[in-house]
């Protein structure tokens, strides 16, 4: 059962409080079916209203008014709660779409800097996956050697090579997320093997990846780092060159989290404001309708 949360709600059902969380989209999610069995509270009306903390934190501040009716004379009780608990929403979305994968992995897809890594991780602890990742496999065959040497000492098409034959392998295994190296999209051969799991694309604006990786500096990411100028331009440059150079490679994944949208639909004027659990949550999502679409399943 869902309400809207975008304006104050008036509710009249019944519900025992330890029974529902909010979604990021701002409406109530019951845990439970609704049962007289749970022994609810005769709850006659309910109101709730987003609040927007200074430190950034969502919180959903619900008010339940209760009467008792089996007390001679009504009783009115007044609760408020804080159940906007994301490691449980996350926890749950989770359970929900891990049966329907069976097994299949999820390759992470988008620009350097997308958050490829870090969401691969909170997702694979999720599911309870393994993580891997393929920058890290290639420098594994290559005697440890780093993809900034790799491209120095070998070139980029020996880099590429390398990624092909670590994707074909993973293509063969079950249980991963697997955080991909940006550029893996270009060479039509990866998505046949990409398309054994399920891909998805972290599209994140260039403003963004720009100053995420002027944060860490270039010097793991060799293709950003032969410009001159400061930081951020620099990586803004070349990363609007690669994106217009790999033009809609990345449109070819199952699903897509598109960080713009997840803002605005979060009431977030920037990007920036979006936790990596915000974006997790929502490649579940992504995740899930793909699922749906693809099996005709539906949690709902
Ligand atoms: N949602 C986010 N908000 C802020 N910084 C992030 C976010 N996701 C990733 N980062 C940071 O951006 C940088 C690149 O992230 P990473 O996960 O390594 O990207 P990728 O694997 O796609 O190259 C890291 O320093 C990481 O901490
Ligand atoms: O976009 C690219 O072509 C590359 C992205 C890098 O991975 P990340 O996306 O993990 O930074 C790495 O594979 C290599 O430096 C090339």
């Amino acid at each position: 059962m869902e309400a809207n949360l975008g304006h104050l709600q008036y509710l009249s059902v019944r519900i025992d409080s330890g029974m529902f969380v909010t979604k990021p989209s701002g409406s109530v999610r019951f845990l439970q079916p609704i049962s007289d069995q749970h022994k609810p509270l005769p709850l006659v009306s309910a109101f709730q209203q987003p609040l927007r903390l200074p430190n950034r934190c969502r919180t959903v501040s619900f008010g339940a008014s209760c009467y008792r009716e089996n007390i001679s004379g009504l009783t009115l009780e007044t609760e408020n709660f804080h159940p906007f608990d994301k490691d449980l929403l996350l926890k749950n979305k989770s359970h929900e779409v891990q049966p329907h994968l069976n097994g299949r992995c999820i390759y992470l897809v988008g620009m350097m800097g997308s958050g490829k890594t870090t969401i691969g991780k909170i997702l694979a602890k999720e599911l309870s996956y393994t993580f891997s990742d393929s920058d890290t496999l290639v420098e594994q065959e290559v005697g440890g050697t780093s993809v900034a040497e790799i491209f120095k000492l070998h070139g980029e098409g020996f880099f590429r090579d390398k990624e092909t034959e670590v994707l074909r392998k993973l293509s063969l295994m079950h249980g991963f997320v697997i955080s991909t190296g940006g550029g893996i999209v270009v060479r039509p051969i990866n998505w046949k093997y990409m398309q054994k799991g399920i891909s998805i694309w972290l599209d994140v604006p260039l403003e963004a990846l720009a100053k995420r990786i002027a944060a860490v500096g270039t010097d793991s990411r060799p293709l950003l780092h032969h410009e001159s100028g400061n930081a951020y331009t620099k990586a803004f440059r070349r990363l609007s060159i690669l994106q217009e150079e790999r033009g809609d490679a990345y449109t070819n994944a199952n699903a897509k989290v598109c960080l713009g949208s997840l803002a605005a639909k979060l009431g977030f004027s920037d990007v920036c404001n979006l936790t990596p659990a915000d974006i997790a949550l929502e490649a579940l999502v992504q995740i899930q309708t793909f699922l749906e679409q693809e099996d005709g399943y539906s949690t709902s």
